[in-house]
Protein backbone atom coordinates (compact mmCIF):
# COMPACT_ATOMS: atom_id res chain seq x y z
CA UNK A 1 0.00 0.00 0.00
CA UNK A 2 1.31 3.24 -0.83
CA UNK A 3 1.33 6.42 1.79
CA UNK A 4 -1.11 9.07 2.31
CA UNK A 5 1.75 11.18 3.36
CA UNK A 6 5.62 10.88 2.83
CA UNK A 7 8.48 13.04 5.05
CA UNK A 8 11.73 12.27 3.06
CA UNK A 9 15.17 13.53 4.39
CA UNK A 10 13.05 16.71 6.44
CA UNK A 11 15.16 19.12 8.37
CA UNK A 12 14.01 22.15 10.07
CA UNK A 13 16.34 24.84 11.05
CA UNK A 14 16.21 28.21 12.81
CA UNK A 15 19.60 29.89 12.00
CA UNK A 16 22.22 28.12 13.51
CA UNK A 17 19.61 25.54 15.79
CA UNK A 18 18.61 22.14 14.06
CA UNK A 19 15.48 21.15 15.97
CA UNK A 20 13.99 18.05 12.88
CA UNK A 21 16.88 16.11 10.99
CA UNK A 22 17.08 13.46 8.52
CA UNK A 23 13.16 12.59 9.56
CA UNK A 24 11.83 10.18 7.00
CA UNK A 25 8.08 8.73 7.58
CA UNK A 26 5.51 7.31 6.07
CA UNK A 27 1.61 7.63 7.07
CA UNK A 28 -0.21 4.69 5.96
CA UNK A 29 -3.96 5.86 4.94
CA UNK A 30 -6.56 5.27 7.83
CA UNK A 31 -3.55 5.32 10.10
CA UNK A 32 -3.81 6.78 14.05
CA UNK A 33 0.16 8.26 14.31
CA UNK A 34 0.66 9.32 17.89
CA UNK A 35 3.74 11.83 18.51
CA UNK A 36 5.32 11.69 21.31
CA UNK A 37 8.87 13.01 22.87
CA UNK A 38 10.66 15.38 25.29
CA UNK A 39 9.38 19.21 26.07
CA UNK A 40 11.07 21.58 23.19
CA UNK A 41 11.86 18.52 20.97
CA UNK A 42 10.06 19.53 17.91
CA UNK A 43 7.00 17.96 18.30
CA UNK A 44 4.68 20.82 17.35
CA UNK A 45 7.14 21.82 15.14
CA UNK A 46 6.64 18.19 13.11
CA UNK A 47 2.75 19.12 12.73
CA UNK A 48 3.39 22.65 11.85
CA UNK A 49 5.07 21.54 8.33
CA UNK A 50 2.66 18.59 7.52
CA UNK A 51 0.27 21.98 8.16
CA UNK A 52 2.08 23.71 5.96
CA UNK A 53 2.27 26.75 8.18
CA UNK A 54 6.25 26.16 7.75
CA UNK A 55 8.51 25.18 4.97
CA UNK A 56 11.03 22.41 5.99
CA UNK A 57 14.66 23.81 5.10
CA UNK A 58 15.40 20.60 4.03
CA UNK A 59 13.25 17.53 2.76
CA UNK A 60 10.63 16.64 0.69
CA UNK A 61 6.88 16.42 1.67
CA UNK A 62 4.41 14.36 -0.46
CA UNK A 63 1.00 14.05 0.39
CA UNK A 64 -0.70 11.16 -2.05
CA UNK A 65 1.62 11.53 -3.92
CA UNK A 66 2.02 15.37 -4.75
CA UNK A 67 4.16 17.69 -3.02
CA UNK A 68 1.88 19.47 -0.01
CA UNK A 69 0.64 22.99 -1.20
CA UNK A 70 2.29 25.52 0.84
CA UNK A 71 -0.36 26.96 2.51
CA UNK A 72 -3.23 24.66 4.48
CA UNK A 73 -5.70 23.83 2.53
CA UNK A 74 -8.75 21.70 3.00
CA UNK A 75 -6.91 18.48 2.63
CA UNK A 76 -5.62 19.00 6.56
CA UNK A 77 -7.40 19.81 9.43
CA UNK A 78 -5.98 20.75 12.37
CA UNK A 79 -7.08 21.33 16.34
CA UNK A 80 -4.99 22.59 19.07
CA UNK A 81 -5.05 22.46 22.35
CA UNK A 82 -6.65 25.85 22.96
CA UNK A 83 -8.29 28.37 21.05
CA UNK A 84 -9.15 26.67 17.71
CA UNK A 85 -12.67 27.77 17.46
CA UNK A 86 -14.02 31.35 16.68
CA UNK A 87 -15.02 33.25 20.08
CA UNK A 88 -18.03 35.68 18.21
CA UNK A 89 -19.38 32.77 16.06
CA UNK A 90 -22.02 29.94 17.41
CA UNK A 91 -21.00 26.40 17.26
CA UNK A 92 -23.34 25.90 13.97
CA UNK A 93 -21.84 29.14 12.32
CA UNK A 94 -18.20 28.28 13.77
CA UNK A 95 -18.60 24.85 11.89
CA UNK A 96 -20.32 26.33 8.74
CA UNK A 97 -17.60 28.86 8.61
CA UNK A 98 -15.14 25.97 7.30
CA UNK A 99 -17.56 25.13 4.16
CA UNK A 100 -18.07 29.19 3.23
CA UNK A 101 -14.31 29.63 3.44
CA UNK A 102 -14.17 26.65 1.06
CA UNK A 103 -16.37 27.40 -1.49
CA UNK A 104 -17.05 31.20 -1.27
CA UNK A 105 -13.42 32.02 -0.71
CA UNK A 106 -13.59 35.96 -1.71
CA UNK A 107 -16.60 36.60 0.83
CA UNK A 108 -16.45 34.03 3.08
CA UNK A 109 -19.71 33.91 3.30
CA UNK A 110 -22.82 32.18 1.38
CA UNK A 111 -26.13 33.37 0.83
CA UNK A 112 -29.51 31.45 -0.11
CA UNK A 113 -29.55 28.01 -0.71
CA UNK A 114 -26.04 27.00 -0.53
CA UNK A 115 -26.14 28.90 3.04
CA UNK A 116 -28.89 26.64 4.14
CA UNK A 117 -27.15 23.59 2.71
CA UNK A 118 -23.89 24.79 4.84
CA UNK A 119 -25.80 24.94 8.14
CA UNK A 120 -27.46 21.42 7.62
CA UNK A 121 -24.30 20.10 6.91
CA UNK A 122 -22.66 22.22 9.92
CA UNK A 123 -25.70 21.06 12.12
CA UNK A 124 -25.39 16.91 11.16
CA UNK A 125 -21.47 17.41 12.13
CA UNK A 126 -21.95 18.72 15.53
CA UNK A 127 -24.46 16.13 15.91
CA UNK A 128 -22.06 13.40 15.52
CA UNK A 129 -19.38 15.41 17.95
CA UNK A 130 -22.50 14.85 20.34
CA UNK A 131 -23.12 18.39 19.96
CA UNK A 132 -26.43 18.16 18.75
CA UNK A 133 -28.24 20.38 20.80
CA UNK A 134 -25.76 22.63 21.09
CA UNK A 135 -25.87 24.41 18.20
CA UNK A 136 -26.64 27.88 18.88
CA UNK A 137 -24.17 28.41 21.75
CA UNK A 138 -20.88 30.35 21.63
CA UNK A 139 -17.96 28.93 22.65
CA UNK A 140 -17.72 31.23 25.91
CA UNK A 141 -21.21 29.68 26.93
CA UNK A 142 -18.91 26.10 26.51
CA UNK A 143 -17.25 23.94 28.67
CA UNK A 144 -13.81 22.83 27.60
CA UNK A 145 -14.89 19.16 26.66
CA UNK A 146 -17.75 21.12 24.63
CA UNK A 147 -15.18 23.53 23.15
CA UNK A 148 -12.96 20.91 21.56
CA UNK A 149 -15.76 18.57 20.00
CA UNK A 150 -16.67 21.92 18.05
CA UNK A 151 -12.77 22.18 17.50
CA UNK A 152 -13.06 18.75 15.99
CA UNK A 153 -16.17 19.29 14.28
CA UNK A 154 -14.81 22.50 12.86
CA UNK A 155 -11.90 20.43 11.41
CA UNK A 156 -13.76 18.04 10.17
CA UNK A 157 -16.51 19.76 7.82
CA UNK A 158 -13.99 20.19 5.36
CA UNK A 159 -13.51 16.27 5.07
CA UNK A 160 -10.09 16.60 5.21
CA UNK A 161 -7.31 13.89 3.73
CA UNK A 162 -5.49 14.08 7.19
CA UNK A 163 -6.58 15.26 10.91
CA UNK A 164 -3.84 16.82 12.98
CA UNK A 165 -4.42 17.15 16.60
CA UNK A 166 -1.87 19.33 19.00
CA UNK A 167 -2.04 18.25 22.73
CA UNK A 168 -6.16 18.44 22.08
CA UNK A 169 -6.88 17.10 25.09
CA UNK A 170 -3.87 18.62 27.21
CA UNK A 171 -5.85 20.68 29.01
CA UNK A 172 -9.28 18.72 30.17
CA UNK A 173 -10.11 16.96 33.15
CA UNK A 174 -9.52 13.01 33.28
CA UNK A 175 -13.02 12.08 32.90
CA UNK A 176 -13.89 14.40 30.23
CA UNK A 177 -10.40 13.47 28.14
CA UNK A 178 -11.91 9.61 28.52
CA UNK A 179 -14.90 10.61 26.72
CA UNK A 180 -12.56 12.50 24.18
CA UNK A 181 -10.83 9.36 23.44
CA UNK A 182 -14.11 7.46 22.82
CA UNK A 183 -15.38 10.19 20.72
CA UNK A 184 -11.76 10.66 18.15
CA UNK A 185 -11.80 6.58 18.05
CA UNK A 186 -15.58 6.27 16.62
CA UNK A 187 -14.93 9.62 14.06
CA UNK A 188 -11.70 8.02 13.15
CA UNK A 189 -13.13 4.55 12.38
CA UNK A 190 -16.33 6.40 10.83
CA UNK A 191 -14.87 9.14 8.71
CA UNK A 192 -11.70 6.51 7.73
CA UNK A 193 -9.20 9.41 9.21
CA UNK A 194 -5.88 9.14 9.25
CA UNK A 195 -4.88 11.30 12.18
CA UNK A 196 -1.50 12.65 13.35
CA UNK A 197 -1.64 13.43 17.15
CA UNK A 198 0.78 15.10 19.12
CA UNK A 199 0.66 14.38 23.00
CA UNK A 200 2.64 14.50 25.92
CA UNK A 201 0.27 12.00 27.61
CA UNK A 202 2.15 8.04 26.64
CA UNK A 203 -0.97 6.58 28.07
CA UNK A 204 -2.92 8.65 25.89
CA UNK A 205 -0.71 7.82 22.65
CA UNK A 206 -0.83 3.89 23.30
CA UNK A 207 -4.75 3.92 23.69
CA UNK A 208 -5.72 6.04 21.14
CA UNK A 209 -2.55 5.45 17.94
CA UNK A 210 -2.19 2.20 15.57
CA UNK A 211 1.68 3.57 15.76
CA UNK A 212 3.42 5.40 18.01
CA UNK A 213 6.45 7.91 17.37
CA UNK A 214 8.94 9.35 19.83
CA UNK A 215 10.75 11.96 18.67
CA UNK A 216 14.03 13.16 20.15
CA UNK A 217 17.90 13.81 19.35
CA UNK A 218 19.94 10.43 18.75
CA UNK A 219 22.59 12.44 19.02
CA UNK A 220 23.76 14.82 21.88
CA UNK A 221 26.45 17.43 21.93
CA UNK A 222 26.34 18.59 25.41
CA UNK A 223 29.15 22.10 24.33
CA UNK A 224 26.38 22.78 21.19
CA UNK A 225 22.84 21.50 22.26
CA UNK A 226 21.69 23.50 18.78
CA UNK A 227 23.82 21.48 16.65
CA UNK A 228 21.86 17.94 16.45
CA UNK A 229 18.21 18.06 15.99
CA UNK A 230 15.32 15.60 17.07
CA UNK A 231 14.00 12.37 14.45
CA UNK A 232 11.91 9.42 14.93
CA UNK A 233 13.99 7.50 17.78
CA UNK A 234 11.11 5.00 17.88
CA UNK A 235 8.80 4.03 15.57
CA UNK A 236 6.48 1.67 17.33
CA UNK A 237 3.42 -0.27 15.25
CA UNK A 238 0.26 -1.74 17.45
CA UNK A 239 -2.25 -4.10 17.01
CA UNK A 240 -5.51 -2.75 17.90
CA UNK A 241 -8.71 -4.84 18.76
CA UNK A 242 -11.86 -4.85 16.42
CA UNK A 243 -14.18 -1.68 16.71
CA UNK A 244 -16.96 -2.19 19.46
CA UNK A 245 -20.11 0.35 18.08
CA UNK A 246 -20.98 1.99 20.88
CA UNK A 247 -23.58 4.77 20.95
CA UNK A 248 -22.10 8.81 21.26
CA UNK A 249 -23.37 10.45 24.36
CA UNK A 250 -24.70 13.78 24.12
CA UNK A 251 -21.85 16.29 25.60
CA UNK A 252 -22.85 17.67 28.97
CA UNK A 253 -22.54 21.03 29.57
N1 LIG B 1 9.78 30.07 14.93
C1 LIG B 1 10.77 29.62 15.71
N2 LIG B 1 11.98 30.26 15.75
C2 LIG B 1 12.96 29.80 16.53
N3 LIG B 1 12.88 28.71 17.32
C3 LIG B 1 11.72 28.05 17.33
C4 LIG B 1 10.59 28.46 16.54
N4 LIG B 1 9.57 27.60 16.74
C5 LIG B 1 10.03 26.68 17.63
N5 LIG B 1 11.31 26.96 17.97
C6 LIG B 1 12.14 26.16 18.88
O1 LIG B 1 12.13 24.84 18.40
C7 LIG B 1 12.17 23.93 19.48
C8 LIG B 1 11.08 22.92 19.31
O2 LIG B 1 9.81 23.55 19.57
P1 LIG B 1 8.44 22.75 19.50
O3 LIG B 1 7.38 23.67 20.00
O4 LIG B 1 8.28 22.16 18.16
O5 LIG B 1 8.71 21.58 20.54
P2 LIG B 1 7.68 20.60 21.23
O6 LIG B 1 8.30 19.25 21.22
O7 LIG B 1 6.34 20.72 20.59
O8 LIG B 1 7.64 21.20 22.69
P3 LIG B 1 6.53 21.06 23.84
O9 LIG B 1 6.38 19.59 24.11
O10 LIG B 1 7.12 21.78 25.00
O11 LIG B 1 5.26 21.68 23.32
C9 LIG B 1 12.05 24.75 20.76
O12 LIG B 1 13.33 24.86 21.33
C10 LIG B 1 11.57 26.09 20.28
O13 LIG B 1 12.09 27.10 21.10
Amino acid sequence: MSALLSLRDVWVEYGDRIILEKVDLDVEAGSFVSVVGPSGAGKSTFLRVILGQEAPTRGKITLDGAPLAPECGPDRGVVFQRYSVFPHLSAVQNVAFGLECAQAPVLARLFGAARKQALAEAAAMLEAVGLGHSLDLYPAQMSGGMQQRLAIAQALIKRPRILLLDEPFGALDPGIRADMHALITQLWRQYDLTIVMVTHDIREAFTLGTRVLALDKRRHDPHAPHRYGATAVYDLPLVKPAPVDEPLEEAAA
